[in-house]
């Protein structure tokens, strides 16, 4: 397996990486960006790529949500939580926060210390970064010339880089959701404890629209974990919904789901069923249990067979 991830090395996205059993021993090939990361995979550079999809403080990575939406079938196989927390890190001749003008980091850890940052660094301008390790290793280089970086504890120790706070994240506990991107393929075995994610895009715009997609998952009793609208970039008011549901394909309730959004929305895209990172709780009613679907089923079918001709 050779894996591909939003680098470079000491992103949080590695530590995802790192979760998964084989990655350790197997090749590890750093992206600049999450789209590079995706294309190694669909060109076949790579065999599968871990990428941020949602963070629990600032909710959807809008670019994986849209460059897995489009573009050549992708499929999920696995999902990754890792706990979030930041330091300040800075250049070697900085020793107090008032010295600091300008702070570099990815958009999603600026989007978590914000508060901390117009509090504590309110003079200090943001300045983008492609991930937090990019920003953090910069540092290091004559060429760029921010004075300081919001990173992970580990890579500001790997890089030997002063850090100046920790724990600067405004929300204590924050996690961040990576998902396990390959080509479509073998769906992962049901493990009983599964999700499934699916992008419905609205054929239009009218009332209920919504409604007949979320009628699909609530008649057979689904629950909805996550469900985010994106603009599909083709003017105002055009949009898909991302959507994860508690449930595996091959679980009649969720397979009757897919089936009933079919019809309503022909252009959905299933973007796999995989083990769930943390346990889930919603129960299922007998009535919408594999018994249940199947009883009903060979029910229907019996009638059936009693047609004339
Ligand atoms: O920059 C990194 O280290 C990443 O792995 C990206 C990312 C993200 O996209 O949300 C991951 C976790 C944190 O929430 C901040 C940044």
């Amino acid at each position: 397996m050779i894996y591909t991830y939003l680098g470079p090395a000491g992103t949080f996205t590695e530590a995802a990486l790192l979760q998964v059993p084989d990655a350790r021993t197997s090749e590890r090939i750093p992206a600049a960006n999450v789209n590079a990361a995706l294309e190694k995979v669909r060109s076949g550079a790579a065999d599968a790529a871990m990428v941020p999809i949602e963070n629990s403080v600032e909710g959807g990575v809008s670019t994986t949500l849209d460059a897995i939406a489009t573009g050549d079938a992708l499929q999920i196989v696995t999902e990754a939580l890792v706990p979030i927390t930041f330091v300040l890190a800075v250049r070697e001749n900085i020793d107090s926060l008032e010295q600091i003008r300008t702070v570099s980091t990815h958009g999603h850890a600026w989007a978590q210390c914000r508060g901390w940052a117009e509090s504590n660094i309110p003079q200090a301008e943001f300045v983008p970064a492609s991930s937090t390790a990019a920003g953090a290793i910069a540092l290091l280089d004559g060429e760029s010339n921010h004075d300081a970086a919001i990173c992970s504890p580990l890579v500001a120790q790997e890089r030997g880089l002063k850090v100046l706070r920790e724990e600067i994240e405004d929300y204590k506990g924050a996690v961040t959701r990576f998902i396990l991107v390959t080509r479509p393929g073998p769906i992962p075995a049901p493990t009983g404890i599964d999700k499934s994610t699916v992008i419905l895009p609205l054929a239009e715009d009218r009332p209920g629209a919504l409604m007949e997609i979320l009628e699909q998952f609530v008649v057979r009793g689904v629950n909805l974990s996550r469900i985010e609208s994106r603009p599909t970039g083709e003017g105002m008011g055009r949009y898909f919904f991302s959507v994860d549901v508690d449930g595996h394909v091959a679980q009649a309730r969720v397979a009757d789901a897919l089936t009933g959004l079919h019809r309503v929305c022909p252009d959905l895209r299933f973007l796999g069923s995989y083990p769930a990172a943390a346990g889930l709780t919603s129960a299922v009613d007998a009535h919408n249990s594999d018994e249940a679907f199947n009883r009903a089923q060979s029910w229907v079918g019996g009638l059936r067979e009693r047609l004339l001709g």
